[in-house]
């Protein structure tokens, strides 16, 4: 995740050298004003006049500099968060699908929001502050030099000492923000959790456990929050401590040199000054840089959830599908679970083929869909897509061959016709014959936008028969060349889900393997073949 910051480099270095470009000018320009009042003192016109006109110059160019700093550090922020959003959301679609659908998806949420937001503000905000600090010091430090270079010294002693309380404090605020961060995770799943069952909580006056849940987590949250603030207190509380005592040392030697008569009005100001500026910078370092160190933790923490635990290389390709596929002597099992789902499964499904598979409730029939879909390898035993295992077939050329119609419908909050056509390219004639075939006609007619109309909500304005047949009509469209259906018509009625049937077994280019309760006996025989799926879990 890191390198891929590697791509704002240029953005970084611009925003950086711009600021220390204001630095250095802003630095001068107090020089020079110093100079001009030591010159105005000794009565030197001159040199006064010599120096005047830059000085105005440098002031005035200031100005816009100060708006490209900000311009400038703006556009790294952004494109350095977008970097990583975008990477993150890449390696989130990397995932195979059975690990994500295994895991409590939240957490990618929880990432994606509060993690990116502490890795803005710990990482991209942070090392920008620390190296502008950085150099805001190092002018600071000029400054001094100017007056008596032996001041150099003690900022160095300085600066080290800060550096050696941010790497001794970073480890417990790390911890501190790995905890909270998982504490955000789980916070993320109960929102969600609960919001999709807010029908459940209001039926059953679940509200008062509910909110007593949110109040514990929340207070779970803010009281790690409230660990992580006192802990930052106690770090600023010693390095102020440590700087504090440090600018006491330079006002000695400021009085040492003054008592020595050995430093000019101009120089006791430019000393000033120069804390000033020192000062500042010193409180950014300490603030920024124990927070810069725990982001390496953070990436590490959102890494692991990127992760597949499942790394099989696909090295075989498949342009299309032209014979057969074949499952020999396969059995499967769940991952962490010790109950064998499917036993020694022999089935043979040939091109353009319409095969039913019936069977008891947690027979394995869904199972069995899962393997057909390259969505679970099996334990053991063969599965051969034209005399290739399908476990080294590339996902996506296997994945743009096949359609998918469950009974558990997607929709995107766009137009019906974006929803069927998933953003592809068809002719008008093609969507019509879907949309005939899918029995979404009259539908389609009767509504004043027609395809237009938006579907919001995953289909809260439409029912779910309606659902189902826009799904329907998405698969038909996409003319796959294999459809696999998951009790696809479990939201139709009868009539409509026999017709639909009907039509779909009447395609001849397609191969059709179809998991259904709902049977109708004159459809049934229409089928190649029915494979009856018995229970054999134990
Ligand atoms: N992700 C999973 N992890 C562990 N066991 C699972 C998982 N999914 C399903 N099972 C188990 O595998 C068995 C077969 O489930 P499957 O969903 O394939 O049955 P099914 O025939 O499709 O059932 P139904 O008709 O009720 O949908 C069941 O005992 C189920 O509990």
């Amino acid at each position: 995740m890191l390198n891929k910051l590697y791509k704002v480099l240029p953005y970084f270095l611009l925003a950086i050298i711009v600021a220390v470009f204001n630095c250095i000018l802003d630095g001068y320009v107090t020089k020079k004003m110093m100079d001009i009042l030591d010159f105005t003192l000794k009565k030197d016109m001159t040199s006064v006049k010599e120096s005047a006109p830059m000085l105005i110059i440098v002031s005035l160019f200031l100005v816009p500099l100060g708006i490209l700093v900000a311009m400038t550090y703006s556009l790294f922020k952004r494109r350095a968060n977008l970097v990583l959003k975008k990477y993150y959301v890449n390696k989130v679609f990397d995932k195979n699908i059975a690990e994500f659908q295994k895991e409590n998806n939240a957490k990618y949420i929880s990432s994606l929001t509060n993690d990116m937001n502490t890795l803005e503000t710990n990482l991209i905000t942070g090392i920008y502050t620390v190296v502008v600090a950085l150099a805001n010091f190092g002018v600071g430090v000029w400054l001094l030099s100017t007056v008596d270079p032996k001041l150099i010294i003690l900022s160095i002693i300085v600066i080290l000492i800060n550096l050696a309380i941010s790497i001794v404090t970073s480890s417990p605020t790390k911890k501190a923000y790995k905890e909270r961060s998982d504490l955000f995770d789980n916070y993320t799943s109960y929102i969600k959790e609960v919001l999709s069952a807010f029908h459940i909580v209001k039926n059953n006056n679940l509200q008062d456990k509910v909110t007593e849940d949110y109040y514990e987590k929340s207070e779970q949250i803010q009281h790690k929050g409230y660990i992580i603030e006192r802990m930052f207190s106690f770090i600023n509380a010693t390095e102020s401590f440590v700087m504090n005592a440090s600018l006491y040392g330079v006002i000695c030697v400021i009085g040492y040199f003054a008592v020595k008569g050995t430093i000019t009005a101009g120089g006791v100001l430019l000393i000033v000054q120069a804390m000033e500026r020192m000062a500042d910078p010193l409180f950014q370092i300490s603030e920024n840089l124990p927070k810069l160190f725990t982001s390496g933790d953070l990436i590490k923490k959102i890494e692991k959830t990127l992760e597949n635990a499942d790394n099989h290389e696909e090295t075989l390709d498949l342009p299309e599908f032209r014979e057969a596929i074949e499952f020999k002597d396969v059995s499967f099992q769940y991952e962490d679970d010790d109950r064998i789902v499917l036993q020694d499964v022999n089935l043979s499904v040939r091109k353009n083929g319409k095969y039913l598979i019936v069977g008891p409730s947690g027979g394995g029939k869904s199972t069995l869909l899962k393997l057909f879909r390259k969505y679970f390898k099996q334990s053991s035993g063969e599965i051969l897509i034209d005399g290739k295992p399908l476990r080294d077939i590339k996902k996506e050329q296997y994945f743009s061959l096949v359609a998918n119609v469950e009974q558990q419908v997607f929709l995107f909050e766009d137009t019906i016709k974006n929803n069927i056509t998933l953003y592809k390219e068809y002719s008008d004639k093609e969507i019509e014959k879907a949309l005939e075939h899918a029995g979404l006609t009259d539908f389609v007619r009767n509504l004043k936008d027609g395809l237009s109309t938006i579907i919001y909500d995953n289909g809260k304005n439409i029912s779910g028969g309606e659902r189902s047949r826009i799904v329907i009509a998405r698969a038909l469209l996409n003319k796959a060349s294999i459809l696999f259906m998951d009790e696809a018509f479990a939201s139709l009625d009868m009539e409509r889900a026999k017709e639909i049937e009907e039509t779909i077994l009447a395609l001849e280019d397609i191969t059709v393997i179809n998991v259904s309760h709902v049977i109708f006996k004159d459809t049934k025989e229409k089928y190649d073949r029915v494979y009856t799926v018995k229970r054999t879990v134990y």
